[in-house]
């Protein structure tokens, strides 16, 4: 299948690229605390990573997925995207999140060696609208190398030392939060993660350290990484509420 094949919209407007999907699923979920693999966890009776992969092949701009699982319990995670007719390659993850999207990137290529946008979306932030995933896949298929979904700073953020103490008050217009998935030109990541030489907290880090321009798009609140059991009751409210509606 070619890339860039268009697809309809599902919400029936303009046509869509198609995209892989990278998602790292391979943290141990520590701040959780939930005594499993975070991906394994259940929201509302189904695991956050079925949550995360339907909601990327729901959004009509995915056409395979590549996820990245606790190295223990690969198996486990495939059964568990299978039984739920989820397609999805599952590979192991590695010891930090840049390690796992390197090796599902890796595997991604070589299954679908003409895809040209990949999106990599984390398994935590489960319950991404479609729109927030339709609008990076479409920015990067117009022609953009990186793209991430950001939000402006609710809070006042400050600058601290190493004993907390007041360094400076940054200007909160001039900083985003960051989300995923966040999308890039194949090109783009595959040279980020051969020359960018070190980890990142995000993949649009490395795309940076290499010297290509990162473009933003609106985020989400519901695009929210379910980190500590505050997120996971936040979460479980926010999908009743969407089961409910
Ligand atoms: N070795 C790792 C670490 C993290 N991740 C994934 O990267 C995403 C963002 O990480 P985070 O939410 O911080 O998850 P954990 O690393 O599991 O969290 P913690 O630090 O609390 O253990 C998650 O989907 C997580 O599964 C991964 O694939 N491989
Ligand atoms: C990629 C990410 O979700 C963007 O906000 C985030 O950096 C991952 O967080 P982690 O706690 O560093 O895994």
């Amino acid at each position: 299948m070619p890339e860039l094949q268009m697809a309809p919209d599902a919400a029936g407007g303009e046509p869509t690229a198609r995209a892989v999907a990278v998602v790292p699923a391979a943290g141990r979920g520590e701040r959780l605390g939930y005594g499993m693999p975070k991906a394994l966890v259940p929201v509302r009776g189904t695991a956050l990573l079925t949550h995360a992969v339907r909601g990327l092949l729901n959004a009509g701009c995915v056409r395979h997925v590549v996820v990245a699982a606790p190295p223990a319990d690969v198996e486990v995670v495939a059964a568990l995207l299978r039984d739920a007719d989820l397609p999805a390659d599952v590979v192991p993850g590695g010891a930090d999140r840049t390690d796992s999207v390197r090796r599902a990137f890796e595997h991604a290529v070589k299954a679908v060696p003409d895809v040209r946008v990949v999106l990599v979306h984390d398994a935590a932030r489960a319950f991404t609208p479609p729109s927030v995933i339709r609008a990076v896949v479409a920015a990067v298929a117009s022609g953009a190398p990186a793209v991430i979904p950001v939000l402006p700073m609710a809070d006042t953020v400050k600058q601290v030392d190493f004993d907390g103490t007041v360094l400076a008050t940054p200007d909160r217009s001039a900083l985003r939060v960051v989300q995923t998935p966040q999308g890039f030109a194949t090109d783009v990541l595959t040279r980020a993660y051969a020359e960018a030489g070190d980890s990142a907290t995000d993949d649009a880090g490395l795309v940076e350290k290499i010297g290509v321009p990162v473009a933003t798009v609106p985020g989400h609140a519901c695009a929210m990484k379910v980190t500590t059991p505050f997120d996971l009751a936040i979460a479980e409210a926010v999908l009743a509420g969407q089961e409910n509606s």
